[in-house]
């Protein structure tokens, strides 16, 4: 069964499954970061936990650490366990048409796609935020563009985008990286973000910004 985005999903962003049990009680799905564990495979093979799992395994060109050598294979050999319920690919990786095989077989196992961009150096003019949005939207259940915030504007750029493809009825998830755009990620939700990341604990962030789980659930139940 794919992962339904039809309300706001709070993930556990981690490297290791085992932290599942100490996620349980705040978050709604596990995103596993292949590109950071040691064996990711024999870990799914493992995993006995409750909640479903987001699979992302992140380029090293899309600031994770999965060199290009089988890393969509692999993406796609994790559709195969039952707790794999999405994916997050890169959009450029669909542009290129990389893509295709794996975008096929998650969909014949019903697995979610989210369709991923991320900018690590700043964030695009609202206008080309739509873009992105827009065309990852094409290709996905779930359209997430991530930027790097340097100033309030950016933030603002940011919550109109997601709130313009959110009000056309597109599914978005989006965030602000960095210091100044941490507050995007409990306001967000409230624009109509349909995914947050969080990690358990907060020594294992897997993106700038990023609030524990804890302190993320409890700020995006306030602001609902
Ligand atoms: O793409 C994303 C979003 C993210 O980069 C963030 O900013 O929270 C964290 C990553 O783990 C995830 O794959």
């Amino acid at each position: 069964m794919g992962l339904d985005f039809d309300s706001f999903v709070l993930t556990a962003a981690t490297a290791d499954l085992s932290d599942e049990p100490a996620a349980r009680e705040h978050a709604d799905a596990v995103e596993f970061r292949m590109d950071l564990a040691d064996e990711p495979l024999v870990a799914l093979e493992a995993y006995d936990g409750e909640l479903p799992i987001l699979a992302t395994n992140r380029a090293e060109w899309e600031g994770g650490e999965a060199t290009d050598e089988g890393r969509l294979e692999a993406l796609a050999d994790a559709t195969a366990f039952e707790a794999v319920a999405a994916i997050d690919v890169e959009l450029e990786s669909i542009l290129d048409g990389e893509a295709e095989a794996l975008l096929e077989t998650a969909r014949e196992r019903d697995v979610s796609i989210v369709a991923s961009a991320h900018d690590f150096e700043g964030t695009p003019p609202r206008k080309e935020l739509v873009r992105t949005l827009t065309e990852a939207g094409k290709y996905a259940d779930v359209a997430k563009l991530a930027v790097t915030a340097e100033s309030k504007a950016d933030t603002l750029a940011l919550l109109s985008a997601t709130e313009q493809l959110t009000s056309h009825g597109d599914t978005v998830a989006t965030m602000a990286m960095g210091e100044v755009g941490s507050h995007t990620r409990a306001v967000a939700p409230v624009y109509g973000s349909k995914i947050g990341y969080a990690p358990v604990d907060p020594a294992d962030a897997t993106a700038p910004g990023q609030y524990d789980l804890e302190t993320l659930a409890e700020l995006v139940a306030h602001l609902e």
